[in-house]
């Protein structure tokens, strides 16, 4: 094939798009018309960008732009003529900014049939049918192959006036080339259909997710099959703020800390001592050098100790030159203002030396995009002198009880009522994630307040969290509802507490969110929340979250377990009398007692296969707590 110029079409007005560069629009992470340049850039000599805005950001993708020479945006042909005066080779090829899923074969097979045809230009053609399901020929002008040799023509043509691309076609030879893939040719239009198009991408149905698993039954699913659905299923919030480095505290990181210095920024003392070389030192008989200077930490000293010479030094002082080893103050044999006596193997030769850039080395990674950020990593980054680092946005999640019964603190409790405790263990949780907060409050168990309050929540959060109405009750109208608002399913998931569970998506006057319906009781609302949404909501959120700690220990006692389910037992970790760990299990496990989880320091994580366990036998358990 000869050579041939690629030109991107990026200098229209998207009037359809609120006049926004369409070009720039993100699309999948990139601007839309980089998504063009890297399907162009393998089936041409050389790509360029006609664009009439925004040159900078069109520049930014590493390729040449050229502005319409013709002034005030006279379409694609204006484009055309400036590719065509500018271009390198004796073909040029064009492809709108906006069509992010054009042929990897454009340029081949208009070629083909340019060559075949003896042809001045090549464009591509689609067969589309009607409404009868009558099939006609489609056209795609912007999409063509053209000689260089067709300037004058169009040169000619837009100075009669014209502009249409079609119209100047009829005034050259022209190929057509028919290609079988429709979609390919799709152009995005409109910031709605862009939308579209990013979330099908992003967010599969749920049915398809779920049909990965090897065996999918809703109504006995395994917690592990249940934890993988809703982990390929959730996808992490888009949106990055900086904030001054104390308010980073619980955020996620949103790009990886590139430390711009060495830590520490020179060799230095671990000690207060005497630095010297040392080479020097005997092996069989003391070694006594002269002290000729201090050197203080932060004061560095131009003192050169030559043969038999050491200098003072306090710990964090910068290691003259030459020195590469420290006798800390307190190992001398023999000590005066004036010099030190070392005996033989006090100290190795290289000790007690802390290398420059032996914590963070400049240039090099300090914190990996995705790590929650915790104190050291608060301390870290000071060290750097980093004022500001760049973190995920913060999630929303807005969440609500549902259930007759419930009454919120300071109403008095009717008869047969309860006090609604779920909205403050997930207000709890939740807080202690990091999340904004949106409570809801006391939903009542009737169609109508449900799915107005499922809509509110939608639309203003990134995740809903319900409690209660997902099993099998005759009140309970939840499932219906949230099934009619959103992509939802309802699990019954082998475990105990945490039955039943509704997990899926919801949507509302373009808005989604990711639901999860958690069961009405209140250890089952903490253990669904710990097991399920904790998870699900750190990917949100764009955290690397670590797997769930389990520590391997000793039961205490015997324990009822059936096989077949997994069972979150609540348990108390504590050292026997012989200072090994054991743990046993707070009395009564129903999962309305919320004493449990109370009294409770870990819970016993004991699998499906597992049965009765017996005293003395191994358990898992997974702490509540750890250092702050
Ligand atoms: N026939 C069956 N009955 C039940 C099954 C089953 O499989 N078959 N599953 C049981 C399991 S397991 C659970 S868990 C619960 C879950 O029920 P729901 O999610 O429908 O929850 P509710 O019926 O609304 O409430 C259950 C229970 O929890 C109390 N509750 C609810 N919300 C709160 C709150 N915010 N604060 C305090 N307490 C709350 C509520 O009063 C009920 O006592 O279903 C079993 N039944
Ligand atoms: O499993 Mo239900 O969730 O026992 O309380
Ligand atoms: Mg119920």
């Amino acid at each position: 094939m000869e050579s041939i110029s690629a030109f991107i079409l990026a200098g229209g007005r998207a009037t359809r798009m609120g006049r926004v560069d369409k070009g720039l629009q993100p699309f999948r992470g990139l601007p839309l018309a980089a998504h063009v340049l890297q399907r162009l850039a393998p089936q041409a000599a050389s790509v360029t960008i006609n664009a009439n805005r925004n040159l900078a950001a069109y520049g930014a993708l590493g390729v040449p732009v050229l502005q319409d020479e013709l002034q005030g945006y006279e379409g694609p042909l204006a484009g055309l003529q400036t590719g065509l005066r500018h271009c390198a080779t004796d073909l040029l090829l064009t492809a709108p900014c906006d069509s992010p899923f054009l042929p990897a074969d454009l340029a081949q097979r208009l070629y083909d049939a340019l060559q075949a045809q003896g042809a001045d230009l090549a464009v591509a053609a689609t067969l589309d049918s009607d409404d009868s399901g009558a099939t006609h020929t489609q056209p795609h002008p912007v999409f063509c192959l053209v000689r260089k040799s067709a300037l004058p023509a169009l040169e000619a043509y837009l100075a009669s006036g014209a502009r249409r691309m079609d119209g100047w076609y009829r005034s050259i030879k022209v190929a057509q080339v028919l290609f079988s893939d429709a979609n390919a040719f799709r152009n995005i239009n409109t910031l709605a259909e862009l939308q579209k198009e990013e979330e099908s991408a992003a967010n599969p149905a749920l049915k398809d997710v779920a049909s990965c698993l090897a065996a999918y039954d809703p109504d006995a699913l395994p917690v592990r099959s249940a934890q993988r659905v809703i982990r390929d299923f959730v996808q992490p919030v888009r949106g990055v703020e900086k904030v001054a480095l104390r308010s980073a505290l619980d955020r996620v990181l949103a790009e990886d800390v590139i430390s711009p210095i060495n830590v520490p920024a020179h060799d230095n003392s671990a000690m207060d001592g005497y630095a010297f070389a040392g080479s020097q030192l005997k092996a069989d008989a003391n070694t006594t050098l002269k002290v000729i200077g201090t050197a203080l930490a932060g004061r560095p000293t131009a003192l050169k100790p030559g043969p038999g010479e050491c200098v003072r030094i306090m710990t964090g002082g910068v290691m003259p030159d030459g020195c590469d080893t420290v006798l800390p103050q307190e190992l001398a044999a023999d000590l005066s203002d004036v010099a030190v006596t070392i005996a033989p193997n006090t100290v190795r030769s290289g000790d007690n030396r802390r290398f420059k850039g032996e914590d963070l080395a400049a240039g090099l990674p300090a914190l990996r995009k995705g790590k929650l950020l915790r104190p050291a990593d608060l301390g870290l980054v000071a060290s750097l002198g980093l004022a500001e680092v760049p973190v995920q946005r913060r999630l929303r999640v807005a969440f609500f009880s549902t259930g007759d019964e419930l009454r919120s603190i300071g109403e008095p409790l009717a008869d047969g009522c309860v006090y609604d405790s779920n909205r403050y263990t997930l207000f709890g949780m939740l807080q202690r994630l990091g999340c904004d907060i949106v409570d809801m409050g006391i939903v009542k168990d009737d169609a109508a307040s449900l799915e107005a309050a499922l809509r509110t929540a939608c639309e203003c959060a990134d995740a809903v969290i319900t409690s209660g109405g997902v099993s099998v009750g005759a009140a309970d109208y939840t499932k219906q509802v949230m099934a009619a608002v959103g992509d939802v399913h309802f699990w019954k998931i082998n475990m105990r507490p945490g039955r039943p569970l509704a997990f899926g998506r919801l949507r509302s006057n373009g808005h989604s969110a990711y639901l999860f319906g958690l069961p009405g009781n209140p250890v089952a609302v903490m253990v669904s929340f710990y097991f399920f949404a904790r998870h699900a909501l750190l990917r949100m959120m764009g955290a690397e979250a670590p797997a769930d700690q389990l520590l391997r220990v000793r039961s205490a006692q015997t324990i009822r377990k059936k096989p077949g389910r997994t069972e979150y037992q609540r348990g108390i970790l504590s050292s026997a009398l012989d200072g090994t760990r054991e743990v046993r299990i707070t009395g009564s496990q129903g999962s309305g007692i919320l004493r449990s989880m109370s009294e409770a320091n870990c819970m016993l994580v004991l699998p499906d296969e597992q049965g009765n366990v017996a005293q003395g036998d191994m358990v898992d358990v997974i702490l509540f707590e750890g250092l702050l």
